[in-house]
């Protein structure tokens, strides 16, 4: 239980909080460059049009990004192959060792690194600092692989909405020992990115994404034949059997739709809840919905922060507006919300939103939202909710509420979907492959199955006596 413990939360006796320096929303602005490779952060090579980026808790202009255009990332990609050379030559024990120290690193960082996320991303302190938790676990766990495997170097490009915290994890690897450059980050929208999936020297593709943008990348790499690993979107359903326990069959909901004011992939933003139990389920998921405290993410008491850029939040609020259109019934949320703080009024917050009412065919049903909207749909048997859980061109995740355990493991084994959860939502340890069927996407995160994604197989055959030779 000690990684869930922040500095400001109860810990063991004896044991000292870290002296952590508090940022404060609308009061950072970053003015180091936020490229990274061949051992320190870097300027674009040109004097390029500099973009600026928006703090999301406050619309305030948190820093300028530098796209990088064929020069830049030919530099970070050649830099990459030569710390591919030395990396390869480590043996696996001294690899463990560097990524271990790096794990370190960032657990005695936490809450510096957990504030800038929040800072460069606009979610609650409370998530960023399991998010921290969670890159620390993986590299630990990646770590406890290593001994026996060859490793990669990478070059990634961060959303341009979001640059700043992953040249911190480049400074992190360089400072545990890493060779130069191994993790290198490029700044960029889709032309760097394109550039990045077209060079000649990129011997892997992996993308996290929309379906949209997944179907650019798969093309581009099909051009230099590599293989790609897509993490794409979801439209994932959640089944509420009427024999399910209600008050869990409520918070799985909840923490099925409002993480990241509802920015995750594999969110169960169809919420089939049986008709008989529907009043309750509504009732209930309503009140809770609204009491979600919304405000200042880096606040410990706020539960919903601010959605990533304006243009998304006005996207997620036509989603509902075409809602209302086709037919639903908005039964609380789904408008602007602006917070007491003054600092806080450019932010770009919502009330998060539960629609009544929906059809299958209707787009807030259909399409990924990507934002805090949960659908709710009634449904009569369990043959009927799989059949129209399953009708959907994506497979991310699915998960079902029921006390029989007969039924659970009948549904999940019919339910189309890389990741179902039975009785929870929204799990990911890093030991467990997480990735998606159908458009969801292609090969899998986390768990040793993705190391396979990762390498190459090489068969070499030894002869020790004579060829037997035909001719
Ligand atoms: N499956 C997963 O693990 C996972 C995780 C997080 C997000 N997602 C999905 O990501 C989407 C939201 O993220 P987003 O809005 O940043 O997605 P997006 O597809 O708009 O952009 C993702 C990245 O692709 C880059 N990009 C855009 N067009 C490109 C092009 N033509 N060539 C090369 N690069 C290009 C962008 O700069 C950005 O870095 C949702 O659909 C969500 O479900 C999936
Ligand atoms: O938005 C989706 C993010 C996500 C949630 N759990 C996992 C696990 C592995 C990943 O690569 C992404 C995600």
């Amino acid at each position: 239980m000690l990684q869930r413990l922040g500095p400001f939360m109860r810990r063991p006796a004896g044991q000292l909080a870290p002296v952590v320096r508090g940022l404060s929303s609308g009061s950072v602005s970053i003015k180091v460059p936020l490229n990274f490779w061949a051992g320190k952060r870097r300027a674009s090579h040109e004097k390029c049009i500099k973009e600026n980026v928006y703090e999301p808790a406050t619309g305030k202009i948190l820093c300028h990004l530098e796209p990088c255009d064929a020069v830049d990332v030919d530099q970070a990609v050649k830099a990459a192959k030569l710390a591919f050379g030395h990396w390869s030559k480590m043996s696996g024990m001294e690899r463990a060792r560097i990524m271990i120290k790096a794990a370190h690193i960032i657990e005695s960082r936490r809450e510096e690194i957990a504030q800038m996320e929040v800072i460069d991303n606009g979610k609650s302190i409370t998530e960023a600092r399991l998010d921290v938790d969670s890159a620390r676990l993986c590299i630990e766990y990646y770590a406890g692989l290593a001994n026996t495997l060859a490793g990669n170097s990478m070059v990634f490009k961060p959303s341009p909405l979001t640059p700043v915290t992953a040249v911190m994890l480049a400074e992190i690897y360089a400072e545990a020992g890493a060779p130069e450059s191994l993790f290198s980050v490029v700044q960029g929208g889709q032309e760097t990115g394109s550039l990045l999936c077209h060079h000649p020297d990129v011997a892997k593709v992996s993308f996290t994404g929309s379906v949209p943008t997944g179907r650019k990348i798969m093309e581009m790499a099909s051009k230099g034949v590599k293989p790609v690993t897509l993490e794409l979107g979801g439209k994932s359903p959640l089944l509420i059997f009427q024999d399910s326990d209600l008050e869990n069959a409520v918070r799985g909901a909840l923490m099925a739709n409002f993480l990241s004011q509802g920015q995750v992939c594999s969110n169960g933003t169809r919420v089939f809840v049986h008709e008989n139990i529907l009043p309750q389920f509504l009732e209930e998921v309503v009140k809770r919905t609204q009491r979600i405290e919304i405000g200042d993410p880096l606040l410990d008491n706020t539960r919903m922060g601010a959605l990533v850029s304006q243009p998304h939040l006005d996207k997620v609020l036509s989603f509902v507006d075409q809602a209302k259109k086709e037919g639903a019934t908005v039964l609380c949320g789904g408008e602007p919300f602006v917070p007491t703080d003054p600092k806080l009024r450019g932010g770009y917050y919502m009330t998060p939103c539960v629609l009544g009412e929906c059809k299958d065919e209707m787009t807030c049903v259909r399409e990924e939202i990507f934002g805090p909207v949960m659908s709710v749909l009634s449904f009569e048997t369990e043959e009927e909710v799989l059949q129209r859980a399953n009708d959907t061109t994506m497979g991310l995740a699915a998960g079902v509420f029921t006390r029989d355990v007969k039924r659970a493991h009948r549904v999940v084994e019919n339910l189309k979907a890389g990741s179902c959860f039975i009785n929870n939502y929204n799990i990911t340890p890093v030991e467990v492959p997480f990735g998606g069927f159908k458009m969801s996407g292609i090969g899998r995160e986390n768990g040793q199955v993705t190391i396979e994604y990762y390498s190459q197989l090489k068969t070499v055959f030894v002869e020790m006596g004579d060829v037997d030779s035909l001719f």
